[in-house]
């Protein structure tokens, strides 16, 4: 389906009328909120995958250290007397050499530390502060942080029996290492689940704000931008009951800096302001007025509205013009030459003439059926004209109701001359089923003088070009004039359509009396409930002064 290039200038025109207001709730919309939250969510999702990884690394280093410390404190001495000796030293030194997570491992007694592998024996025993934590095995563990008095470094130990294991210095870089890759925003807790104890906090993260991330319930909302909204997972290892729970402390855009977010804000205008270009290429496309105007014909939403004629001499109403009109609530009042024409471009005048007849004799019957001598005016393209079941049609339709057929009058206007044939074969037809066939514009495009003598009409309607050209020296005027002087000599109906001022009516009521006017002068087209008050009143004036 195709629309031609005037159609779509003319709908180019049309969707201008698109309101301001679509464009600036689009480019709000997409760039205050669809792309910047779009972004946001992708960062989140991208930022917890990777928490994933995170935490589980984490938990599998700390899990290793947790099987070779409780590995380390097996090694007890039997005989308090051998301790720290030549033999203890030996096998204290092949548990260092075996497990790499173990920094140093020495004896105690009495809360006091003798000796480790690597300080020798000590020269005053060291004694040791009070553990941070004991387990229900009676594993003590000294947290060590900023005790280098202790060890020559921060690590963690742990101590059991007469045997003390520190963590190696390794396993801390390992594990600072993790918290500090790539990004400052990662931490978390390593604890016992069983104990219900903390081994380390880790991370670009205060213990205060990892107790909120625990507390915190799982819910959608954390993943919003919203203030104080963690991401957070939690992985346990079943063997030791050991736990990691790491937090994203700075979800998505809450990331950035300022630069990125400027950089970010700009591109996000950008993008708004092509989307609103794009959307706005597409309304004034003809695709959306196609879709539109297929919605109104399935909805029913073209409705007529009806313009009176009246014999000139005494201005009596003596039938009407059906007129089809589109309000669309987007495109406001199309006008009837463009959705028209495009109706019969994209192959929908059938359907919309065929509905648009039932609710012409709908809402007209009751006048056409209590006023023989009313007669309504049906506009017909010349493809509804010719589609071999219309007489068809127009019989079902006027089935319901007492209505002649020399009531309906077809109005027939040709824009184009390649259908001549078809289509005075079909008028034809219809005029000898008693339907009044019209040739309307006459004088303009193909209507003309050849169609007078083809089609034979009972009526011909005077374009208004013509009507309105009585004051002007121009050729449409000497032509109205041979109009006028034409049809003395024709036995027709003679129409002039398009009367908009005192003097037009003046001048064809004095050369045609027996015409009839149609126009401004007299009435626009109006929808059925003002027609039928117009009526009523007309018909109790005649009524009062009989
Ligand atoms: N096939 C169908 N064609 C239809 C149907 N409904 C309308 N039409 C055709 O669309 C064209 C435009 O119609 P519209 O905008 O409704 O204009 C009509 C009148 O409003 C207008 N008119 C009437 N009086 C005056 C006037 O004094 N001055 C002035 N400037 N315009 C006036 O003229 C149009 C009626 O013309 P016509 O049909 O030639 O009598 C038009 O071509 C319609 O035919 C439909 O259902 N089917």
């Amino acid at each position: 389906m195709t629309i031609n290039a005037h159609t779509f200038i003319s709908l180019l025109n049309l969707n201008n009328r698109v309101y301001f207001s679509s464009y600036a709730a689009l480019f709000i919309f997409s760039s205050l909120i669809f792309f910047p939250v779009l972004l946001h969510l992708i960062i989140i999702l991208y930022h917890s995958s990777y928490l994933k990884d995170y935490g589980l690394e984490n938990l599998t280093t700390a899990t290793q250290v947790q099987f070779q410390i409780k590995q380390s404190l097996t090694i007890q001495a039997d005989d308090e007397n051998t301790l720290c000796s030549k033999e203890d030293f030996k096998r204290l030194r092949e548990f260092i050499d075996k497990y790499h997570y173990i920094g140093d491992v020495g004896r105690i007694q009495d809360g006091k530390m003798l000796c480790s592998v690597k300080q020798g024996i000590l020269e005053r025993p060291l004694e040791l502060p009070s553990p941070d934590i004991i387990s229900k095995e009676g594993t003590l563990f000294w947290n060590n942080q900023n005790k280098k008095d202790i060890n020559d470094n921060t690590s963690p130990f742990f101590g059991r029996g007469n045997t003390v294991a520190f963590i190696s210095s390794l396993y801390m870089k390992d594990f600072e290492l993790y918290s500090h890759t790539s990004t400052s925003h990662f931490g978390g807790i390593l604890y016992s689940s069983n104990e219900n104890f903390v081994y380390k906090v880790f991370g670009d993260i205060s213990l205060n704000t990892i107790n909120h991330a625990k507390d915190l319930p799982d819910s959608i909302l954390n993943y919003l931008p919203i203030p104080n909204r963690f991401i957070k997972r939690t992985f346990c290892d079943g063997i030791t009951d050991t736990c990691i729970l790491v937090i994203n402390r700075k979800l998505g855009l809450y990331r950035l800096g300022y630069p990125a977010l400027i950089s970010l804000a700009i591109l996000n205008l950008l993008i708004g302001a092509l989307i609103v270009v794009l959307y706005g290429h597409y309304r004034s496309g003809p695709k959306l007025f196609i879709r539109q105007l297929k919605q109104a014909i399935k909805k029913d939403k073209i409705t007529p509205e009806y313009q009176p004629k009246l014999q000139l001499f005494d201005k009596k109403i003596i039938g009407v013009e059906a007129l089809a009109r589109w309000h669309d609530p987007r495109l406001g009042q199309v006008p009837p030459d463009l959705f028209i024409t495009s109706a019969e471009e994209l192959g929908l005048i059938n359907e919309l003439s065929r509905k648009f007849i039932l609710k012409v004799l709908g809402e007209l019957h009751d006048q056409l059926e209590n006023d023989s001598s009313f007669s309504v005016s049906i506009n017909l393209s010349s493809e509804i004209l010719t589609e071999p079941n219309f007489h068809l049609f127009l019989r079902d339709a006027l089935e319901p109701y007492n209505i002649n057929v020399n009531q309906i009058i077809l109005e027939i206007t040709e824009r184009t001359s390649s259908n001549n044939k078809s289509m005075s074969e079909s008028s034809k037809h219809l005029s000898e089923e008693g339907y009044l066939i019209s040739l309307d514009d006459f004088g303009t495009g193909f209507s003309n003088l050849e169609w007078l003598s083809t089609l034979e009409p009972y009526e011909l309607k005077v374009d208004k070009m013509f009507t309105q050209s009585i004051e002007a020296n121009t050729i449409q005027n000497y032509s109205l004039l041979g109009i006028l002087k034409m049809i003395e000599y024709l036995d027709v109906v003679v129409v002039f359509e398009g009367i908009e001022t005192e003097e037009q009516y003046q001048l064809f009521r004095e050369k045609a009396p027996t015409a009839i006017g149609q126009g401004w002068y007299f009435y626009r087209s109006m929808p059925i409930e003002k027609l039928l008050a117009i009526l009523e009143k007309s018909h109790s004036e005649k009524m009062k002064a009989a």
